[in-house]
């Protein structure tokens, strides 16, 4: 019933593209590879015992149209028949989806992987530039994206395909730069001994580091979310206030350095929930400011473009532009890719 191939030429129509994160589970058909992606309501992972359960609540509840594949991306490595998410209890087991759904195969991709394929792609209202020059043709893209976990993936132009980067950027480290990061990276909580990333860049991270600027602040301010203390940051409050500071001057230099580390001209983009919903700090200066401070290459840093993501499905726009024109781009499916038959899907 397995069959994992590297390469694949074409999809068989209707496809279901699906992004499960460790809060949301959204899902999409595409009906042929002309046609526009069609997103259903997203459900919420936690709400449901698997991936089945969700896609007949968000999905096959509301669609006569039986898809004959089904490519779905998830917050984690796929290293095995079957694959536990990182962020969520389910256990995603392409055979039994097979069977279950009468698909006739399965790929499963890492969710910023996903979010990469959608990348040259994402233009006009999908994406709002927030300061630096042109984008490069064809020149290296990077995502990244604070949600419930921390993704991040670059898209790379070689031999006229897009090829997707996915990686564990999430998990660089995060150090104190200025004078009130020290103040309050003394008080932050280390997590397996360190703070990577994603301790402080996303849902949990909001609130780790509320509590660090607070205990710096010698106040006993807490938060129960992260959407608590955007919410109150929104009211005025100040240890709220300069969490988000803090925040988003760490999510700039984060940003800055993936642009380094992958010389991406063609810009950074900023997906995730929580960008949409920390817009107006974004657009302030300090986010760029940090981002650009990267002597001895700042000159640089200036000329590359950032972007908030503001289209609400990118992961599943992604899979959708891989489902229509596989060729375009390289995705290396060993391991990943399940067939009904003996032979290839394709
Ligand atoms: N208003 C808000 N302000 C800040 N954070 C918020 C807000 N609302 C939700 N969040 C946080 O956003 C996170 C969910 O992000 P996202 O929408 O990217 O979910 P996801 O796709 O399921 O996540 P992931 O793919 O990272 O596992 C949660 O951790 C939540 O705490």
């Amino acid at each position: 019933m397995t069959t994992s191939t590297s390469s694949l030429k074409g999809f068989r129509f209707p496809v279901l593209v699906a992004d499960i994160g460790g809060t949301n589970a959204r899902f999409a058909i595409v009906r042929d590879a002309h046609a526009q992606t069609k997103a259903f309501e997203p459900v919420s992972t936690a709400g449901f015992p698997g991936f089945a359960e969700a896609a007949t609540a968000s999905v096959f509840n509301h669609t006569a149209l039986m898809p004959r594949t089904a490519v779905i991306a998830v917050a984690g490595p796929v290293t095995g028949e079957t694959i536990p998410l990182t962020n969520a209890d389910w256990v995603i087991d392409p055979k039994e989806l097979i069977a279950q759904f009468g698909l006739e195969s399965v790929i499963v991709l890492n969710d910023f992987e996903a979010q990469a394929l959608a990348l040259p792609g994402l233009e006009g209202a999908a994406v709002e530039q927030l300061g630096g020059g042109a984008p490069v043709p064809f020149g290296a893209k990077v995502v990244l994206g604070p949600g419930t976990g921390l993704g991040a993936a670059a898209m790379i132009h070689a031999a006229n395909t897009w090829i997707p980067v996915p990686g564990e950027g999430g998990h660089m480290e995060l150090g104190p730069v200025d004078a009130e990061d020290m103040r309050i990276w003394d008080h932050l909580e280390r997590v397996g001994g360190r703070v990577g990333a994603e301790q402080v860049l996303s849902g949990s991270g909001l609130v780790r580091l509320s509590r660090a600027v607070a205990e710096a602040e010698g106040q006993s301010r807490r938060f129960e979310s992260g959407a608590a203390v955007t919410e109150a940051a929104d009211a005025g409050d100040d240890v709220a206030l300069r969490t988000v500071a803090c925040f988003v001057r760490a999510l700039g230099r984060v940003a800055g350095d993936l642009a380094l580390a992958f010389l991406a001209r063609g810009g950074v983009y900023l997906g995730g929930g929580i960008p949409m919903r920390i817009e107006r700090h974004l657009r302030a200066p300090a986010f760029r400011a940090a981002f650009e401070a990267k002597a001895p290459h700042d000159a640089l840093m200036r000329t590359i473009p950032t972007y908030l993501v503001r289209h609400p499905n990118p992961a599943l726009e992604g899979l959708a532009s891989f489902a229509r024109t596989p060729a375009l781009f390289a995705v290396e499916l060993t391991g990943r890719h399940w067939s009904a038959q003996e032979s290839s899907a394709g």
